[in-house]
């Protein structure tokens, strides 16, 4: 798997994504779709997740890869027009390092 490209973490694309957003002039993708609200934002997301799933249960690993990025970048896309900081995410994370994922299930509100 290992390419001569740069390696990208999830806070890497965050600046990417945040310096996008605010930007003005050359044309962005990411500039546009937030511009489309966070319904829309939330719409692709869904049907990355969705394009993520379906890779999964198949057979080509390079699908698999390619979706879960563009499910990354969309989920990045939509924390930045909901205006969510990923610090925020990673402290919840971290909030739940001491405790087993059965005890957090049990622990949120039913409904
Ligand atoms: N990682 C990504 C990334 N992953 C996926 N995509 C785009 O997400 C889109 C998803 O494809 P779809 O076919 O589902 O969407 P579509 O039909 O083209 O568009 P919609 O009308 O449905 O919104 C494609 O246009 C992809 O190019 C991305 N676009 C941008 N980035 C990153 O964001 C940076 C800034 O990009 P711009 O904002 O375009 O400058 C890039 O350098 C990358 O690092």
């Amino acid at each position: 798997m290992a390419e001569d490209t740069a390696r990208v973490t999830l806070d890497d694309l965050a600046a990417i994504v945040a310096r996008r957003a605010s930007g003005e002039g050359e044309a962005s993708y990411t500039r546009t779709l937030i511009a489309r609200g966070v319904a829309k934002c939330a719409q692709k997301l869904g049907e990355e997740a969705v394009e993520t799933a379906l890779a999964a249960v198949g057979t080509d690993t390079k699908a698999v890869v390619s979706e879960t990025a563009d499910l990354l970048y969309h989920l990045v896309v939509l924390l930045q027009a909901r205006g969510v900081p990923l610090e925020d995410v990673y402290a919840e994370l971290g909030r739940r390092t001491n405790r087993s994922g059965l005890e957090e299930k049990a622990s949120r509100p039913k409904g």
